[in-house]
C-alpha cells in the first residue's frame, strides 16, 4: 500500500487499512476539546504546571518528511518535561507541525469545534520506565503513558521571533524527503508562553500512524502567535508528490469513555 498520507486516497480514512486500531481504538486523538456541557473538560485543582527543561539545542535536523516537518536535536539533548499530570520525568524526542491551506483549518485538536490555523507538537516519551530506553521502543511498548506530547495552537498575528529560525528555514526542505542540519542554537523555550498553567489533558493516541494508544497528551488553552508570512511558508512545503501539503491534520475522534481535565476555571 502506498504510504499513508492526507490525500483522498491516502488520507485518514484509509490508514485502518494497515492500522485498523483507527477504527477499533477507544483512545485515539485528536478529539475536540469541548468546554461546556455534558462531555465537557472538567476543571481539577490537583493540576500543576507543566515543567519544562528546553537548554537551546546545539544540533538538531530538520527534515521534511513528507506530511510534516519535524525538528530532532541529536540522541545527546538533555531536555526534560515534568508536572502537570505527570508522575514521570520524559524526554524530549522532536517537535513538528500540523498545519491547513488557510486560517479557518489546520490544527488537529479543536476547541468547542474551533479549528486554529496550525498546531506545534512537542513529543517526549517517559524516560524513568524500566520498560523501554527509547522513543521507538516506548511507542511499541502498549504503556499508556510512554509519551507525553504537548500540544500548542498556532494563530495569526504578530511575527513569531522566537519561531522565524524555524519558519526561515521551510524553504530549504521544501522537497519531501529533504533535510538540512539546524544551522546554530535553537531556543524552544522562547517559543512557549511563559507559565504553563493552563492546559487540557487526556488520554490518547498518536494523531499519525502507528495511532498507538499511549500518549498521555497536554494540550495549552493559549495560542502561540504566527505572522501571514510564517503561516504561509509552512504551505510552500511539498508532499512528495509535487504538491504542497495542503492540510495535515487528522479530524477529530471519537471520546468514547473518556473524560478531559482541564488545569484552569
Ligand atoms: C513522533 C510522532 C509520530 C506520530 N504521531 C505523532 S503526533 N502527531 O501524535 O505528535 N508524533
Ligand atoms: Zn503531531
Amino acid at each position: 500500500m502506498a504510504p499513508w498520507g492526507y490525500s483522498k486516497e491516502n488520507g485518514p480514512a484509509t490508514w485502518h487499512k494497515d492500522c485498523p486500531i483507527a477504527n477499533t481504538g477507544v483512545r485515539q486523538s485528536p478529539i475536540d476539546l469541548i468546554t461546556t456541557g455534558q462531555t465537557c473538560a472538567k476543571y481539577d485543582s490537583n493540576l500543576k504546571p507543566v515543567i519544562v527543561s528546553y537548554p537551546a539545542f546545539s544540533e538538531a535536523t530538520f527534515l521534511n518528511n513528507g506530511h510534516s516537518v519535524q525538528f530532532q536535536p541529536s540522541a545527546g539533548n538533555l531536555s526534560e518535561l515534568s508536572g502537570g499530570p505527570l508522575t514521570k520525568k520524559y524526554k524530549f524526542e522532536q517537535f513538528h507541525f500540523h498545519w491547513g491551506n488557510n486560517d479557518s483549518e489546520g490544527s488537529e485538536h479543536r476547541v468547542n469545534g474551533k479549528m486554529y490555523p496550525a498546531e506545534l507538537h512537542l513529543v517526549h516519551w517517559n524516560s524513568e520506565s524500566p520498560n523501554f530506553s527509547s522513543f521507538q521502543e516506548a511507542v511499541g511498548s502498549n504503556d499508556p503513558h510512554a509519551l507525553c506530547v504537548l500540544g500548542f495552537f498556532l494563530k495569526v498575528g504578530a511575527e513569531n521571533a522566537s519561531l522565524k529560525p524555524i519558519t526561515d528555514l521551510l524553504s530549504k526542505v521544501k522537497n519531501a524527503g529533504s533535510s538540512v542540519s539546524f544551522p546554530g542554537k535553537f531556543d524552544l523555550k522562547a517559543v512557549l508562553p511563559e507559565t504553563l498553567t493552563d492546559y487540557y489533558t487526556y488520554d490518547g493516541s498518536l494523531t499519525t500512524p502507528p495511532l498507538a494508544e499511549c500518549v498521555k497528551w497536554i494540550v495549552f488553552k493559549e495560542p502561540i502567535e504566527v505572522s501571514t508570512a510564517q503561516m504561509e511558508a509552512f504551505r510552500a512545503v511539498d508532499d512528495g508528490h509535487g504538491k504542497p501539503i495542503t492540510g495535515n491534520y487528522r479530524p477529530p475522534c471519537p471520546l468514547h469513555t473518556r473524560t478531559v481535565a482541564a488545569s484552569f476555571k
